[in-house]
């Protein structure tokens, strides 16, 4: 068995793709329009993962698009998506210039949190700091968002 992809349903796919891919840096692997299902599917692989996701060899962001308006509540049992970087503050400064708020900024150079356009939880992690920082990170105050 291997982990393929998460699926997020997304009720502004140009305003996603422009968060997820111009401003986060992910970048499309593949796409499918379903004309019946009245569906757009598009997946999405961080960089480092690019080449092996176009082979389907690495997980990616799955992105469903419903044309037809739907609300998307609930799913409080969903905490959130995670992506190493090479440069935390320099990643949150390219959010924060996007207009994306740093809902939980990286006041150790470890961890951050913000949220896409569809209030989906985004996890941000320091290359090389492996998964707990050096404070227990249950320590770092709470602002409040979650
Ligand atoms: C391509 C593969 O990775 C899929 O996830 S297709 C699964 C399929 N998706 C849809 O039908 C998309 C449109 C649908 N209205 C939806 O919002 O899911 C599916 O079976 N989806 C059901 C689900 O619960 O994921
Ligand atoms: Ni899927």
């Amino acid at each position: 068995m291997r982990y393929l992809h998460t699926m997020v349903r997304v009720k502004d796919l140009d305003a996603s793709l422009d968060f997820y891919c111009r401003v986060f840096g992910l970048i499309e692997v593949r796409r499918m329009e379903n004309e019946k299902g009245r569906f757009t599917l598009v997946f999405l692989a961080a960089p480092a993962d690019v080449e092996a996701a176009r082979d389907n060899k690495a997980p990616c962001l799955e992105l469903t698009y419903n044309w037809d308006t739907e609300d998307y509540t609930g799913g409080r049992n969903f905490g959130h998506l995670a992506y190493e970087v090479d440069d935390i503050y320099a990643t949150c400064r390219t959010l924060m210039e996007n207009g994306v708020t740093i809902n939980r900024p990286p006041r150790d150079g470890h961890m951050a949190f913000v949220r896409s356009p569809d209030g989906i939880s985004i996890e941000i992690l320091q290359k090389g700091e492996g998964l707990a920082p050096a404070e227990p990170w249950l320590s770092m105050p709470n602002t409040g968002a979650w």
